[in-house]
């Protein structure tokens, strides 16, 4: 056997798979510390987890790679890939990017929670993927870990082998020897051949304000090195490799790129549209014949518009919006102006977390104030005359008079809840237009309820009306099941008289005169008293179903000052300044950002 062919046999690819808190992100920092990939006091930070907003939020939201060496029990020196990936289900499509570069996954599940249903929508892309997945029972330090019962449970409702679970805890640091043992042992090696043309799957990228896009790749045939002439084939751009190197875990330059070694390719890319993630890298003068199957790429869900504060902002957010797409092939957006906010973008996102990352990220990390409009699903509707349209906007809505019907998006969610919550949950998806599928019970004390719900009620706060209703208890995970036809009209907002497009939304018929209502009194207590009355109305049509009136102010601030000190008039005017910072001016109106996502926090009670 060659040297690489050997190097080849030494080589685990696999990721780490779990619920939400199961204690993923803690275990890999484990195995990094054992692996000596990383002193414990570096460890301090979780190291895979690297965006602040990952840490603060306790999230992972981006996947990364790490390359350790392993010298297992055998006395050989093995190489393992650790791809991190996330656990929230927003973050699907990332998790399958990072499977498709693996062979095996670890399933780390809680062993006083069990199975939850982020486990489960894990493991199905696991096993999408052929995985070879290792059950890991974490957290066997608690108190209330009851692993066998958790055992049980794998082997009945996944129906994986898990008599040899390891028993673990990641953060006492037990059981951590026993699963790199396991992941050496029962991992296969990847199969490829390094005599065969370059064949490298692309399955993450970031850019490099010094070295442009930076190309995540898992080497499928053949190798890579710097010099080499690569082209991607989704776009048959070519490129010259500069550098190629690995992550250990800081990203460290090495001669070549073998056979089922997952590393970076720096090639001067200057263009976000030049590499695709899913995409193969193969050689420009001996290209293979096959690209690899992509993966499923999956579409935005949900769209809202984000627009600067300052007008002067809109290109840098373009270029802010252009930069995290790069990282973010989910991420979609298009300019659009609104009369009421003036220049902006639509963008899509797969789900209302990633929205918010975005959104804070392009304040933080950009530092461009924004102002966001309530998301929306994608409706489809039938004119009249028998075209059919799809909107994400509201206010591109059509008269009513020219709509045949209209379609909304639904979803197939699944609830694992313990059985003490079954009629709240069932009474939640009720008053979110949800149809009853069916109930499975887990073991005796937890069930799974299926239910059809138009997304756009899952979109309004569902999620967190769900953990709020059931003390935390319930897990949750969705996916499209299409679309349905839908009684729906659009509802506008009128301040002052004047409509702002940025306000309207999209509701069911039946649930348009209480929205309605609520909204008006919602709006009544953001927008703060203006030096007149402020009219709020809401309007179906051209029917008002709704109102409520802003008071004018009753004094001027200045008043106060008359005549008196300067600076105390200067800090006075200053610090309403401060408090306009998330002010827009519609119309007449000054309309705080609070208000754009009134519609959001509507109980429906
Ligand atoms: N008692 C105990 N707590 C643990 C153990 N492993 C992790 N935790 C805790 O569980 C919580 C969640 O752990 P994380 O490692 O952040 O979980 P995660 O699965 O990576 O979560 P996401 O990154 O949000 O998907 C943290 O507070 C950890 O300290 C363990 O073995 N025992």
């Amino acid at each position: 056997m060659t040297d690489i062919k050997l190097r080849q046999q030494k080589i685990r690819n696999f990721s780490i798979i779990a619920h939400i808190d199961h204690g993923k992100s803690t275990l890999a920092d484990r195995i990094l510390e054992y692996t000596g990939a990383l002193t414990s006091r570096e460890m301090q930070e979780q190291v895979l987890d690297k965006m602040d907003l990952e840490r603060e939020r306790g999230i992972t939201i981006k996947l990364q790679a790490v390359r350790l060496s392993y010298k297992a029990d055998d006395g050989e020196e093995y190489i393992l890939n650790l791809i991190d990936t996330p656990g929230h289900v927003d973050f699907t499509y990332e998790v399958s990017r990072s499977l498709a570069a693996c062979e095996g996954a670890l399933l780390v599940v809680d062993a006083a929670q069990g199975i939850e249903a982020q486990t489960l929508a894990n493991v199905y892309l696991a096993l999408d993927n052929d995985l070879e997945i290792l059950p890991v029972i974490n957290k066997i330090d608690l108190p209330s870990a009851d692993p066998e019962r958790v055992k049980e449970e794998i082997e009945e409702v996944i129906g994986l082998d898990a008599s040899e679970a390891v028993h673990a805890s990641a953060k006492a640091g037990i059981g951590i020897k026993e699963i790199l043992e396991q992941v050496v042992q029962k991992v296969p090696a990847p199969t490829g051949d390094p005599d065969q043309p370059l064949k490298a799957l692309i399955f993450d990228s970031h850019y490099d304000p010094y070295k442009g896009v930076i190309v995540y790749v898992r080497v499928v045939d053949g190798q890579i090195k710097a010099g080499s002439k690569i082209k991607m084939m989704a776009t048959d751009k070519v490129f010259e490799v500069i550098e190629v190197g690995a992550f250990k875990p800081r990203m460290t330059i090495v001669d070549e790129l073998n056979v089922g070694d997952v590393g970076f390719i720096v090639a001067g890319i200057k263009h976000v549209g030049d590499t695709r993630v899913g995409d193969t890298v193969t050689d420009a003068k001996n290209p293979t014949p096959e690209p690899l199957p992509g993966y499923r790429k999956i579409n935005p869900m949900v769209f809202c518009g984000l627009y600067p504060i300052e007008s002067s902002d809109y290109n840098d957010l373009r270029e802010a919006l252009e930069k995290l797409q790069l990282n973010d092939a989910s991420l979609s957006f298009e300019p659009e102006t609104s009369s009421a906010l003036g220049f902006g973008f639509r963008c899509g996102f797969l789900g209302l977390l990633h929205m918010d990352v975005i959104q804070e990220r392009i304040e933080r990390e950009f530092n461009i104030p924004l102002i966001t409009t309530a998301p929306s699903v994608i409706y489809h509707i039938t004119l009249t005359n028998g075209e059919m349209i799809t909107i994400d906007n509201p206010s591109n809505y059509p008269e009513i008079g020219k709509i045949e019907y209209v379609e909304e998006p639904y979803v197939k969610a699944a609830i694992i809840v313990p059985n003490d919550f079954v009629g709240t949950v069932m009474e939640l998806c009720q008053t979110k237009r949800g149809e009853f599928v069916n109930m499975e019970y887990l073991d005796t004390t937890r069930v799974t309820i299926t239910y059809q719900i138009p997304l756009s009620e899952i979109v309004y706060d569902f999620f967190d009306q769900l953990k709020s209703s059931t003390k935390g208890y319930a897990s949750f995970d969705y996916e499209i099941s299409g679309y349905r036809k839908s009684n729906l009209v659009k509802m506008d907002i009128l301040l002052n008289g004047e409509q702002v497009d940025a306000l309207s939304f999209i509701v069911h018929r039946e649930k348009a005169y209480h929205r309605g209502r609520v909204i008006c009194e919602k709006l009544r207590e953001l927008i703060p008293r203006q030096m007149f009355e402020v009219p709020i109305q809401a309007s179906v049509g051209t029917k008002i179903i709704a109102r409520e009136t802003v008071k004018a102010m009753r004094k001027n601030v200045l008043a106060k000052c008359y005549g008196g000190d300067i600076s105390r008039k200067r800090k006075l005017l200053e610090k309403q300044k401060e408090g306009k910072k998330r002010m827009k001016q519609v119309g007449s109106v000054e309309v705080p950002q609070e208000a754009f996502m009134a519609v959001l926090k509507i109980d429906d009670k």
